[in-house]
């Protein structure tokens, strides 16, 4: 099943199925609102389910029966297709990061071990590395980071950036938050959540390293001084493909690096003057309870702002550290304090872009 078909993921995802028609049969197709390419889908792989809207993921990740659910869904809009895919038994290949950030512990409480298999490409790739020792071997994860298209500008050349430009990412064509996300190096905050949730590392053994050419894609460090990487060219297939058949690998999905060719790998830290998000990400992800929600919510509101032209790019995350400033967390966390701190957070960012 895949929520999301329509997006980057999804289409990527059916591509995926494309080349292994005898591995897969898509038993039902969900998206936001693209009714017309929802139909296109259906009628190429004979789906029988399909539904727009995300009370029609939830239906279908509840009541249709199917081995893996992968959510592609983006936005913590897709917290409810995975509770509901987590609740009916089924593995979970997760895309929409945002739901196990915003979800935390409920989403881990729910999850059974292996139950979430990550189609995030640095967390594909720790899960890949980590196949090579125990957990009490593990020294440290390494996310690469690719720096977005914004890398090595100071703050201050930061501030006059316009959407098309944040738009252009270096090495990955993705939807347009992500992308977005990738500019201001909140998607990597978030990843580093995510981290800590899929892999219970503590946030001090998580480390970033900007790696421009997205080749490496993540590294996990072992206590005897090794360090295993996951290396292929960017293409997400390759994630997507493992989140669907894991711990299986599938022929005819990569294209491997060209050994025979002259090339350069990169490694860089990162700027944290220029790009707070990720030392921000790391602090509200060490709070915990609603402050990942919070901060997810008030990013979701700050990109459309930016995007609509109502608030510059550094603006973006001016705003996010406003909004968890001003948090006043609730005692526990459930559903319901959840929804209301991210409704909270909507509105006091739709505040500060209106002052
Ligand atoms: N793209 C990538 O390479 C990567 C993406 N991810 C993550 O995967 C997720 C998807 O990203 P991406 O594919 O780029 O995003 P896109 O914007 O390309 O696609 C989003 C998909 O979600 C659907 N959708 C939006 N709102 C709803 C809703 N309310 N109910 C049901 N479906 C909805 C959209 O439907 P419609 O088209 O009809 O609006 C579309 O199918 C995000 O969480 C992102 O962070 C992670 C790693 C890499
Ligand atoms: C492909 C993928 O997993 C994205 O999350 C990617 O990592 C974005 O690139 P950045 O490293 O620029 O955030
Ligand atoms: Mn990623």
């Amino acid at each position: 099943m895949i929520l999301g078909s329509t997006g980057s993921i999804g289409e990527q995802a059916l591509d995926v199925i494309r080349r292994h028609p005898d591995r897969f049969e898509v038993v039902a197709l969900g998206t936001g609102r693209n009714a017309e390419r929802l139909a296109e889908q259906a009628a190429e792989f004979g789906v029988e389910y399909t539904g727009l809207g995300v009370d029609a993921a939830v239906q279908l990740a509840r009541d249709v029966d199917a081995d893996v659910v992968l959510n592609g869904i983006t936005g913590s809009v897709g917290l409810a297709p995975t509770i509901a895919a987590l609740e009916a038994g089924r593995t979970l290949a997760l895309a929409n990061k945002e739901s196990l950030i915003v979800g935390g512990d409920l989403v881990k409480r729910l999850a059974k071990p292996g139950q979430i298999v990550p189609v995030d490409s640095e967390h594909s790739a720790l899960a890949q590395a980590l196949r090579s020792g125990a957990h009490e071997e593990v020294r440290r994860l390494v996310l690469t980071a690719s720096g977005g298209p914004f890398r090595g500008r100071t703050r201050d050349e930061l501030h006059g950036v316009t959407p098309q430009q944040a738009l252009a990412h270096p090495t990955w064509d993705m939807g347009r938050v992500i992308t977005t996300n990738s500019a201001t190096l909140v998607n990597k905050g978030l990843e580093v959540i995510e981290a800590h949730l899929l892999f219970d590392i503590p946030y001090e053994q998580i480390d970033i390293v900007v790696h421009p050419q997205s080749i490496v894609h993540s590294m996990v460090e072992f206590i005897d001084g090794s360090t295993i990487a996951q290396a292929s060219p960017p293409d997400m297939r390759l994630p997507i493909a493992l989140g669907l058949a894991w711990p299986e690998r599938l022929s005819n999905i990569g294209v491997p690096i060209d050994w025979t060719k002259p090339a350069t790998w990169e490694f860089e830290p990162v700027d944290n003057e220029a790009f707070p998000a990720l030392n921000l990400a790391k602090q509200v992800g060490a709070a915990k309870g609603t402050f990942p929600a919070v901060f997810n919510a008030a990013n979701e509101e700050a990109v459309d702002a930016f995007h609509d032209g109502k608030i510059t790019f550094t603006g973006i995350v001016d705003a996010v550290r406003e909004v968890v400033d001003r948090h006043d967390a609730p005692s526990e966390l459930t559903l319901d304090t959840l929804a209301e701190a991210e409704r909270w957070a909507r509105a006091e960012a739709h505040r500060l872009f209106a002052a």
